[in-house]
């Protein structure tokens, strides 16, 4: 942080006035469509450095830093730190929530300074965002937002941007988000994608890409936004063969799901589950009910004679390789024996760890070559992606993502598919399988893929049974505001 930063200060906020509303309010609640809310009065208290906002900007810190996974080192630093109860529940709401908005967070700090947002100390920008989420999306009383906000960033930062950090913050919560929004969103009339963007903190190019999977820049991308941007349930798998849904609902206290007949959901926030007893026994674990469908579509689809070779070539960390080792050690299917392959040493591992006990052996290996004798009945390509169908469950990654990631993962879709091709047996099937919609991800790679081999595309819809809103096919794409999935792609195909 250079003394700039004090000497050029804020900007007046076009037309916000100075100081902030003191907003009422629990800490961490939520209050996406702002209320007005009573001025708080009495004697403003001393700033109080606490935990849970500790927890929350040292996360923030590391991913912008090192490119940590918000979801992985805030469970361990809550850990480590013996951080429970209310002050977890408020760093996951501040960390999940500062980072999912970040993109909107910071287009209202740039607003509020006069230099590009480049300029700013990366800890000064982090303690701002952290500020401003508290702000403008909380019911957190506005002097608490700033007040922590500055001490974190002076412990950091040191103490000569302790003004600058107060100013910007106090422009900051002159206007409540809508008002920011209408100031500085495009005009829906001349921008439908950009506006919608803005209003639902994506990057531009996610929600074009959104609009083009659904054919539409009306209400329904608006949906499919609104709720890529809400904080998801939990998805279980009721491991086929060790627990029901129906019991593991009623030990965990959730909900079977609508659709898996191995998933149950919990409320979003649902916190870390490690330690619950279905999952501590491996008789369940964390998965979405899309990776469940497309799993199962994948192990449905028919084949015609042996049914007994089934290969995973993108296998790590385990999740579907585990489902379908579950549904390998069923009295049904008594002869199949499941290969995974996983390029990543330390992923497969993972998948050994996941998979121990069931019917499948891992491989440390290039999908693209796996050095694999071919005539499998069935290969499930759960491929790389941009994963831009889980943003909901990855809080940064919406922001870390870019478009030009895209073209490298299609070339390696291309090769895997076609890798899959080589060593399925005529007659059997390929599912394909992406997180994402981006269609270049999507369509794009299945049909290609497809073509090149000559193979024939099975109507993947049949295979997802009572599940609405699948589209004219033959490929399924599942999406949150329809399914309350993740929105996983599948593509069936028979080779010929
Ligand atoms: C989308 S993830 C698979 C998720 C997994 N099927 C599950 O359900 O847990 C893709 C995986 O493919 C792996 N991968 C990337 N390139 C690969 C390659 N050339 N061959 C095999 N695996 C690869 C990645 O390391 C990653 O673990």
């Amino acid at each position: 942080m250079s003394d700039d930063n004090r000497s050029r200060g804020p900007r007046r906020g076009r037309g916000g006035r100075q100081g902030g509303d003191r907003r009422g309010g629990r800490p961490g609640e939520s209050e996406r469509g702002r209320r007005p809310a009573p001025r708080k009065t009495g004697p403003r208290k001393p700033p109080v450095q606490d935990p849970a906002r500790q927890v929350a900007f040292d996360v923030l810190r590391a991913v912008t830093d090192r490119d940590a996974y918000a979801n992985l080192l805030l469970p361990e630093l809550l850990r480590e730190r013996r951080v429970s109860g209310r002050d977890a529940a408020l760093a996951t709401e501040l960390t999940y929530g500062t980072a999912r908005a970040a993109g909107l967070l910071d287009e209202i700090i740039a607003a509020c300074i006069d230099r590009p947002l480049s300029e700013v100390d990366s800890a000064v920008l982090d303690g701002l965002r952290l500020g401003a989420y508290q702000l403008l999306r909380t019911r957190i009383p506005a002097h608490a937002a700033v007040d922590s906000a500055v001490e974190l960033v002076r412990d950091a930062a040191g103490s000569h941007v302790a003004g600058f950090v107060n100013a910007v913050l106090r422009t900051v919560s002159g206007k409540d988000e809508q008002q920011w929004l209408d100031e500085l969103a495009p005009d829906p009339e001349q921008d439908r994608i950009g506006n919608l963007a803005l209003r639902t903190a994506h990057p531009r190019w996610v929600a074009r890409a959104f609009a083009e999977a659904l054919g539409d820049t009306g209400d329904e991308l608006a949906s499919a936004l609104e709720a890529d941007d809400a904080r998801p349930e939990v998805h279980l798998l009721a491991k086929p063969g060790e627990i029901s849904a129906d019991e593991l609902a009623a030990v965990t206290g959730g909900d079977v799901a609508p659709y898996s007949p191995y998933a149950v959901h919990l409320p979003a926030g649902s916190g870390d589950l490690s330690a619950s007893e279905p999952l501590a026994e491996r008789l369940a674990l964390v998965q979405d009910e899309g990776s469940q469908l497309v799993t199962l579509a994948a192990a449905g689809a028919p084949v015609e004679g042996s049914d007994a070779r089934w290969l995973d070539l993108c296998a790590g960390p385990g999740g579907k390789a585990t489902l379908l080792g579950c549904l390998a050690a069923t009295a049904e299917l008594p002869d199949v024996h499941v290969d995974a392959v996983e390029v990543a040493e330390h992923r497969a591992r993972l998948v050994e760890h996941a998979v121990d006990g069931l019917p499948v052996t891992v491989h440390v290996a290039d999908g693209r070559d796996p050095g694999l004798e071919g005539g499998y009945d069935r290969v499930l390509v759960d491929a790389p992606c941009s994963g831009l169908g889980a943003l909901r469950r990855r809080p940064e990654s919406r922001w870390r993502r870019k478009q030009s990631d895209v073209a490298d993962l299609t070339k390696l879709q291309a090769d895997l598919l076609e890798s899959a091709f080589r060593l399925v047996r005529p007659g059997g099937i390929v599912a394909y399988v992406v997180c994402s919609p981006h269609l270049a991800e999507t369509e794009g790679s299945f049909t290609a893929g497809v073509r090149r081999a000559g193979a024939e595309i099975v109507d993947a819809r049949p295979y997802f049974p009572g599940v609405p809103a699948l589209g004219d096919g033959p490929t399924v794409q599942l999406w949150p505001h329809r399914h309350g999935t993740d929105a996983m792609f599948c593509g069936l195909a028979r080779a010929v």
